[in-house]
């Protein structure tokens, strides 16, 4: 009720209120919660029979302790009285003596509170957090308990639990046993109510003795090394869930049950056996999927679908059900007039000359789910197959998928395709680069049928569900049309509002830097440097989770995203098994870390900037410029602003790297493909991502303090570095900055990243294997990121002139950012 957004007070008697209108909730005693005093009492007159307040404390001195504590005794409530006072919160034995001594004193003596109904919350705080002053957080508590329940007759403690193992986070199976070892003790010491997640506990029992006895060091503080201790052994039990340990009840309930539940729970040891028995009760082996499979299907579908399910655990139903049915299919092969009936057939490809295709398995894996048969033709597919496969199969949608900008002209170029070969089927588009805003403006227009840009996998289904219903799909695509055209007219009315100056003008307002020879430090190793497998390990603890979960369509940051209350749960089991699979990468060496940098003499002129490397003599970057007009006092900015101009008589430096972790992913993830594993399939190439990024963070980090060596003292943590909060910046060929792909040309070429370490340019100038990363090293203190937003044609002609290519071509790479194209 505390929510920033809600009025506390009225929603707390609203919610007592209609749970007081429910014969089977009314009779359970309340506890009210809030940290205002007012929302608190707001309820205490509402609420019905006798509840427990949660909670006061002297946090604000005597007097309004006192004076809520009699109101508390007027509405005849308990109360739990947090161990907190005027200097703070109690963090050690003692402490929580006082306080408590104190506000039991007070209470029973000053405004006649019924000590029986006094709750005391002793402050539960975490252990093994690696610090010294938090070894004897959770002995403090169990020790103050027991003084407390000798000492003040009558009265209750509690806390609560989950916090005292709040640093292992993501480790369930630890979580679990340190939460039964710590009530375990602290109920013994006299503990009698806590605030407890049932479903995170363990039978104390049934704690396996090893981890037992780590578990037991920490709480009980049991030798010095016990933190270390646990966080190795913790190591080995990641990754096992519950799920797997125990219950197999479930495995007494009826056939269509078991099925069901192997499907809602991605459980794939006892499918064969079941979907055999199936097979046997039945006339003919398809009515296996259409019967007991589909049933179990359509309850995934539904939790999906009103998000009681989320995107990974629909991947591992995927993987059930894919088993069943490989299992199935030399039967139903026998079975001669069989056919399988879909909802109908899609195609799925990722476009040319691009890599990229982690959506777009991911949304297939879901439509399959949903019975539609998905024709997945994979990467970097040419346009003329997508045409000549969608004829021959006869398919009823086609979805395209692409990460990079060129991308999208080649979903351009198809629309126009399919238009003029006269196709009638819907075009579904998705990517990391692909919007609203490109599907309606560029596609949309090409083509007279259905085009709907669709970005996540639930959504997928939706869309497709309509687009394909006979009844319903003219209504749908009639209105798709409109809104995609009102979407565009109003786009191109805010675009044409915008301002552009010529480059010439935009130069004379670039980002003016005072250069100083002190500000610009030279690089102590100069020239190229190639690493050619990093040990995968030293990667581990700079990678950023965040993205890894919005890869899966689960939103929020890394860490908060596993204790989170509506994604926690899944977000946690995926993390296990990202975990999980993270560490047999590492061991079996399944993938490879490249990388090739070279850190480089370089000035600026004008737009460019002048690069002396030692082979190849003088190289060009070739940066563009911001031509909207700016407020007075922002500038025009180029990346070349960032590198001191020729004319300012001071020699600076740049550097351009390329890193890979993607060799030897691709085969590693077909394979589980092959054996119908999506979901590890899908998890190894986005963990490969992951530590692609990571590679960049760590080699980014080196360079800084090592090989170019201008920040030698930076100390800075992993949630720093997701932030960049250092000095410097790696911008990179392709994003806003600089969004023009062909500049990796210049860096392949300056660097030999193919010939040194093999990764490969496609022809729209992806990257291949498709989890590496490059860009450029800026080191001035002010160089930061930006937009370059739209160009004119002028910068086209002066940038194709530079680059020494015909207009025509300019024009093809920097579509994406011509304000008229
Ligand atoms: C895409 S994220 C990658 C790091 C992130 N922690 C991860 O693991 O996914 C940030 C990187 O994108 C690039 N980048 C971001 N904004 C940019 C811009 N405006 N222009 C050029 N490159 C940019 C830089 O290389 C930057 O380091």
């Amino acid at each position: 009720m505390d929510d920033g957004l809600i009025d506390g007070r009225e929603a707390m008697v609203r919610f007592l209120n209609l749970v007081m209108a429910e014969p089977d909730i009314a009779r359970v005693p309340i506890m009210i919660d809030s940290s205002k005093w007012e929302i608190i009492e707001a309820g205490l007159q509402v609420v019905q029979g006798k509840c427990v307040v949660n909670s006061i404390s002297l946090k604000e001195g005597e007097e309004e302790f006192i004076r809520q504590a009699k109101l508390i005794r007027r509405y005849g409530a308990a109360v739990i009285i947090m161990a907190f006072d005027e200097v703070g919160q109690a963090d050690n034995y003692d402490r929580r003596i006082e306080i408590a001594q104190r506000s039991y004193r007070i209470l029973v003596e000053e405004v006649g509170f019924p000590p029986e109904d006094i709750i005391l919350d002793l402050n539960i705080f975490p252990v093994a957090t690696g610090m010294e002053e938090h070894r004897r957080n959770a002995t403090d508590f169990i020790e103050a308990t027991r003084w407390v329940r000798q000492n003040l007759p009558h009265c209750s403690v509690s806390g609560g639990v989950s916090n005292v193992s709040f640093s292992f986070r993501g480790n369930n199976v630890v979580r679990e046993a340190m939460h039964s070892v710590f009530l375990y003790h602290a109920i013994q010491a006299g503990m009698n109510i806590g605030i407890v997640n049932p479903a995170m506990l363990e039978v104390y029992d049934d704690i396996p003795k090893d981890l037992l006895e780590h578990v037991e060091d920490v709480i009980l503080d049991r030798r010095a090394d016990a933190t270390e201790r646990l966080l190795n052994f913790a190591e080995t039990v990641k990754g096992q869930t519950k799920e797997n340990k125990a219950d197999e009840s479930w495995r007494e309930d009826s056939l269509q049950e078991r099925i069901t539940r192997a499907l809602v729970k991605g459980i794939d040891a006892y499918i064969k056996e079941d979907v055999e028995e199936a097979r046997q009760a039945v006339d003919r082996p398809i009515q296996v999927i259409e019967g007991h499979l589909m049933t179990g299907m359509n309850v995934v579908g539904d939790l999906f679908g009103s998000g009681k399910m989320f995107l990974p655990q629909v991947v591992k139903s995927a993987r059930v059900m894919k088993k069943a049915v490989a299992y199935l299919l030399p039967y139903i092969e026998e079975d001669k007039d069989a056919s399988m009936s879909s909802q109908g057939k899609i195609l799925m490809a990722t476009v040319k000359g691009d890599v990229h295709d982690i959506g777009k398995n991911i949304v297939s894996v879901v439509l399959a789910c949903n019975n539609y048969e998905i024709i997945d033709l994979g990467v970097m597919v040419p346009p003329e197959r997508i045409i000549s496969e969608a004829r021959e199969k006869e398919v009823d949608i086609i979805g395209l998928s692409g990460l990079i900008t060129p991308s999208l002209d080649e979903m351009v170029f198809l629309a126009k395709e399919m238009q003029r070969q006269d196709f009638q089927v819907p075009l579904l588009i998705g990517g990391a680069t692909t919007s609203k805003a490109h599907t309606a403006v560029k596609i949309d227009p090409q083509y007279q049928h259905a085009v709907v840009h669709v970005n996540d996998a639930s959504r997928a289904v939706t869309v497709v569900g309509d687009l394909l219903q006979r009844d319903k799909s003219d209504n749908y695509t009639r209105e798709l049309k409109e809104d995609y055209a009102q979407f565009r007219d109003r786009f191109l009315e805010r675009q044409q509002t915008k301002e552009y100056i010529s480059i010439e003008t935009a130069r004379k307002n670039k980002f003016a830097i005072e250069w100083r020879g002190e500000d610009l430090v030279k690089p102590l190793e100069l020239g190229i440097q190639q690493i050619d497998d990093l040990p995968m390990e030293k990667l581990e603890e700079f990678i950023d989770w965040t993205p890894f979960f919005r890869s899966w369509d689960l939103h929020g940051r890394f860490p908060d995203i596993l204790e989170d209350e509506l994604v926690g749960a899944q977000a946690t089991e995926l993390f296990n098994d990202a975990q999980q699979t993270l560490k047999e990468l590492i061991q079996e060496k399944s993938l490879q870390a490249k990388a090739v940098f070279g850190l480089f003499p370089a000035n600026a002129e004008v737009d460019d900037i002048m690069v002396e490397t030692q082979d190849l003599g003088t190289q060009t970057f070739n940066t563009l410029r911001q031509q909207t007009r700016k407020a007075s006092g922002r500038s025009n900015l180029a990346l070349a602003d960032f590198v001191a101009p020729i004319e300012s008589g001071l020699q600076d430096h740049i550097g351009c790297f390329c890193v890979t972790a993607g060799f030897g992913a691709d085969q590693l993830a077909d394979s589980y493909q092959k054996d119908h594993d999506d979901y590890q399939s899908i998890m190894i190439k986005a963990l490969a991502d992951r530590l692609a990024e990571a590679f960049a963070e760590y080699l980014h980090k080196q360079v800084r303090t090592r090989h170019w060596g201008y920040s030698q003292d930076e100390e800075l943590n992993n949630e720093e570095l997701i932030a960049e909060s250092y000095r410097g910046i790696r911008p990179a060929p392709g994003y806003p900055a600089c969004p023009d792909h062909l500049e990796k040309e210049t860096i392949w070429k300056i660097l030999q990243v193919e010939e040194r370490i093999g990764v490969q340019l496609t022809e729209n100038l992806a990257m291949w294997p498709a989890a590496s990363v490059s860009g450029y090293y800026l080191a001035h203190p002010q160089a930061r990121y930006f937009g370059l937003g739209k160009i004119k044609e002028d910068q086209l002609a002066d940038y194709a002139k530079r680059k020494g290519i015909t207009i025509a071509e300019a024009r093809k790479w920097l579509r994406p950012n011509l304000s008229e194209a």
